[in-house]
């Protein structure tokens, strides 16, 4: 499997953001998406994840059975994607069975992002560093090749980046792709980097 993206434009409100933008990606690989507010990093993995058509150019997965990215991918955006009446658990049991797929029973899952206990509470009660701990566990819960994170650590203590760092090693060691866009350093040593906003119209 290659996840491939072949001269990809973004537009935002009818405007060209970026353009021309090359990647390619296999099993085991990551890219740091990097560059100034605003230029296209959100946009881009939007993109990536089949929320957003590209203005022009093309993204798709060779060698996988499906060539959609959004099929083989798990997307965690600025908003974590939990629904703040449900309980942790709950929700989360709601993404389990959305993706079909268990892969880790979701206790176990919250262990690995230290909120095991915690999942009775309503969603809406956890601190800002614990809401995005929980979604992080939604990552693990189900398993889907690419990772497609934007600003994951936003809101994490330093003991929390560390632990997910582990975790996007891991996903890489057994053969995923992550394609993270941060202001942040993340501990991805070997990632390749695409650094955006170089676009001159
Ligand atoms: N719905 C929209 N309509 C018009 N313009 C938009 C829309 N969404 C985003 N934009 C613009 O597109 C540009 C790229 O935004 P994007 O969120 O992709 O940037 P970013 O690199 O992720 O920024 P940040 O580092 O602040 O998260 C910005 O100038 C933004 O104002």
């Amino acid at each position: 499997m290659r996840l491939i993206a072949d001269k990809l434009s973004g537009e935002r409100g009818g405007g060209v953001i970026f353009s021309e933008v090359d990647f390619a990606l296999e099993p085991c690989q990551a890219l740091v998406v990097t560059g100034p507010n605003g230029s296209g990093k959100s946009t881009l993995l939007r993109i990536v994840a089949g929320l957003l058509p590209p203005a022009a150019g093309r993204i798709g997965l060779e060698g996988a059975d499906d060539p959609s990215v959004a099929a083989a991918s798990h997307y965690l955006g600025h908003q974590n994607g939990m629904k703040t009446a449900l309980t942790v658990a709950e929700n989360l049991r709601f993404w389990c069975d959305f993706y079909g797929d268990s892969a880790l029973p979701i206790a176990e899952a919250l262990e690995m992002v230290a909120l095991d206990g915690l999942g009775h509470l309503p969603f809406a009660v956890l601190s800002t560093g614990q809401k995005r701990r929980a979604a992080i566990a939604r990552l693990l819960i189900s398993r889907r090749p690419v990772w497609l994170l934007d600003e994951p650590t936003s809101g994490l203590d330093a003991a929390s980046e560390m632990r997910f760092a582990g975790l996007m090693r891991e996903h890489l060691r057994s053969g995923g792709i992550v394609i993270a866009a941060t202001h942040l350093a993340l501990g991805l040593e070997g990632a390749s980097e695409l650094r955006m906003g170089e676009y001159s119209g």
